[in-house]
């Protein structure tokens, strides 16, 4: 398949690897020269994945329009909140092509200001005779191990049934293995709301906090992140699965997510700017705590971690206030708020 990989950032760059390894025709764009000039001419993205050679048949290009033409299959990989703008100026080149693509995305987060999944953004941007089908790709894959082809599952989901499999097809190698799963709004949700746990877990873990306190906030961050994802439509098993508890694992619990390192800088001392501009890759977890909380309030949905997360990022209260908002909440039961989310899995599959 001809497929365009729109960003040239840490998974752009893998998952070239990836579908290049399948036999695919790989274009790449990018907005910065100098790192294009470099995947074709050295074969390689330092900035972004140190030590990685990518394959010669890998092409890259700064033109947008040279990446739409190009293209039966556009993979998606810039920062959420960038996809609208870049959406629209690709809808607009596949017009002036007249052609029709599939689209995948793998951003995860929400749109600040409209709290929209990205698979929202793309339905309202892409007129409908351009794209055949929108998905999402979505799981516990960083990036750095992808491009060390270390053993990796992610599930893909699309807004009809065909989109999905064919990028089940498309991507699926003996080290990246792809599941269908049916339920959008679940991947969409799992994997934007998992990089707030992570943050906060990284804050922990800067604070010098134990191993009970970061499974507490695992844990009932899952439990918030299924809460307000089934209030949106989802089922909240999918939570259970590759794009919840899968992405959390491997998010809260590691040096390689910049959601978590981020964390990890706020409670050495940084500002929220200082610790975003080190990292110099997209912490997608601190607009869309901004965004899950304004949509908690708005749907009425009880998110505490999320919540003291917003408090600490943008309102500077500090990691004991924090601990206190949590801890001292009022008494609560466990199996009550499970039963909750069963009772709203039953009301929206009706
Ligand atoms: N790095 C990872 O391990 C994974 C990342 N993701 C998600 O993929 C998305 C992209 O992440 P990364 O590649 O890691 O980010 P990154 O920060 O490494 O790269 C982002 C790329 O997007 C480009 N970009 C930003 N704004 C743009 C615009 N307006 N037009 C064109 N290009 C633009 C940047 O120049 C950069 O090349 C995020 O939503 C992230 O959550 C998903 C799974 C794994
Ligand atoms: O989503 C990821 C792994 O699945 C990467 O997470 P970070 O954006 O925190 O690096």
């Amino acid at each position: 398949m001809n497929i365009s990989v729109i960003g040239t950032g840490s998974f752009g760059t893998s998952l070239s690897m990836v579908l290049n390894d399948n036999n695919n025709r790989v274009m790449m764009y990018g907005r910065n020269q100098d790192t294009v000039q470099e995947i074709n001419e050295r074969h390689t993205n330092s900035r972004y994945l140190k030590d990685i050679k990518l394959s010669e048949t890998i092409t890259a290009t700064a033109s947008l329009k040279e990446a739409a033409a190009h293209a039966e299959l556009l993979v998606l990989a810039v920062p959420v909140n960038a996809m609208r703008s870049v959406a629209s100026d690709l809808n607009g080149y596949l017009e002036e092509l007249n052609k029709q693509v599939l689209v995948v995305h793998v951003a995860k987060g929400l749109e600040l200001n409209t709290y929209k999944r990205v698979s929202e953004v793309l339905e309202e941007v892409f007129d409908e005779a351009r794209v055949s089908d929108i998905c999402v790709l979505s799981g516990p894959s960083h990036a750095e191990e992808v491009a060390l082809k270390q053993p990796t599952t992610v599930s893909t989901a699309s807004l009809s049934e065909e989109g999905a499999e064919i990028i089940q097809d498309v991507f699926m190698t003996d080290y990246f293995r792809v599941y269908v799963n049916n339920d959008m709004v679940g991947v969409e949700i799992g994997g934007a709301l998992k990089n707030i746990v992570a943050l906060a877990v990284g804050a922990l873990a800067g604070y010098g906090f134990g191993d009970n306190p970061k499974a507490a906030v695992i844990t009932r961050g899952l439990h918030e992140i299924a809460r307000l994802g089934t209030k949106l439509g989802a089922n909240p098993l999918t939570f259970l699965g590759l794009a919840g508890m899968g992405d959390l694992i491997v998010t809260a619990t590691s040096q390689h997510s910049r959601n978590y390192r981020c964390g990890q800088m706020l409670a050495g001392g940084l500002t929220l700017k200082e610790a975003t501009e080190q990292m110099g890759m997209v912490v997608e977890g601190v607009n869309t705590t901004k965004a899950a909380y304004e949509l908690s309030e708005q749907h009425d949905v009880e998110m505490p971690i999320t919540k003291v997360l917003y408090g600490y990022l943008f309102n500077g209260i500090s990691e004991d206030e924090a601990f206190t908002a949590l801890m001292k909440r009022e008494k609560t039961s466990e199996s009550e708020g499970l039963k909750q989310l069963l009772e709203s899995q039953i009301k929206n599959s009706k």
